[in-house]
């Protein structure tokens, strides 16, 4: 069987390096455009050198020249591009994986206009290990009461620019999904001066940077008198770049759609 080509997007920067060092490492992958903005310092450089060390005899370039040659595209950018380059694959139907996070409303609206035409991956964790806590955050969620109070802490790196993470609101989608209830109406998203007291039935959010830290999460159930916590450390960006891979072999060839993870992972229903 032929390698599977793929595009990636946001090729400079850090997950963009991830994937292309996994892809340059993993048999039956094949880097077949890396991509990135216009006015990007990177392009032109062999996306190899540039990622991992090694050359693999592909450059970094602008959109036009990266997409033809690809099977999938993972994408892991800012959220115009991702938004820009998800309406564009409609033309030639190419599959789309999204790892990019800090989406608008608007922007989430126009990524499922464009999963009319094709299908896309999208979410704010590719790994394994935090698509279980989501699970397991919504099975909590549905057995406890709302005297429970939920709180979702996170702590990332000093260059993370969106806050919560794209990660904080998916576990906080799973909690009051498990609640019976939607994340809009009911996210506290963030604590500052005379607030007043928590309101029952809120999902509270706590985002911490600093440092080099890939990726802390933690649910937590407050209940009288007890604490039930569910945790997950990111150790290596790789388990990023593994899922994304994952979903990429899984997308392609697939009926337009918006999937998750949990659709990739067979945890859609766990
Ligand atoms: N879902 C998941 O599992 C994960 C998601 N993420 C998310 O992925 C995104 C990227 O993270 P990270 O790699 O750390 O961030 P970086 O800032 O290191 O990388 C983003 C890259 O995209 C480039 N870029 C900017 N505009 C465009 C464009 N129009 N087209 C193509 N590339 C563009 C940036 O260039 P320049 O720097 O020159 O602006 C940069 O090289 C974030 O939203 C992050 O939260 C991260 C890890 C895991
Ligand atoms: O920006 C990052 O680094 C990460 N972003 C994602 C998020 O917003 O949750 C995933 C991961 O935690 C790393």
């Amino acid at each position: 069987m032929s390698d599977l080509r793929i595009v990636i997007s946001g090729a400079g920067g850090r997950m963009g390096r991830a994937l292309i060092s996994a892809i340059l490492d993993t048999p039956g992958l094949a880097l077949a455009g890396a991509l990135e903005y216009a006015g990007s310092g990177h392009l032109g450089e062999d996306a190899g050198l540039m990622a991992a060390g090694r050359p693999a005899g592909v450059k970094v370039t602008g959109v036009d020249a990266a997409l033809p040659a690809g099977d999938v595209v993972v994408d892991f950018s800012t959220p115009a591009a991702s938004v820009g380059l998800a309406r564009r694959l409609g033309a030639s139907g190419t599959p789309m994986v999204i790892g990019t996070t800090g989406f608008s409303a608007a922007d989430l609206a126009a990524l499922q206009e464009a999963a009319g035409a094709i299908a896309i991956v999208r979410s704010g964790n590719m790994s394994l290990g935090v698509n279980l806590l989501a699970a397991l955050t919504r099975r909590v969620a549905q057995t406890l009461d709302e005297s429970f109070d939920i709180e979702i802490v996170e702590m990332h790196h000093n260059k993370k620019v969106d806050a919560p993470s794209g990660t904080a609101l998916l576990l906080g989608e799973a909690a009051a999904e498990g609640r019976g209830r939607h994340l809009d109406e009911c996210a506290d998203r963030g604590r500052d001066g005379v607030t007043g007291a928590r309101k029952s039935g809120d999902i509270g959010f706590a985002s911490l940077r600093g440092g080099s830290v890939v990726g802390e999460h933690v649910v937590i159930f407050a209940g009288p008198s007890e604490r039930i916590e569910l945790a997950h450390k990111a150790e290596d960006r790789q388990i990023f770049a593994r899922g994304a891979l994952a979903a990429a072999r899984w997308v392609k060839g697939r009926p337009a759609g918006l999937y998750s993870m949990a659709d990739v992972l067979g945890l859609a229903d766990f």
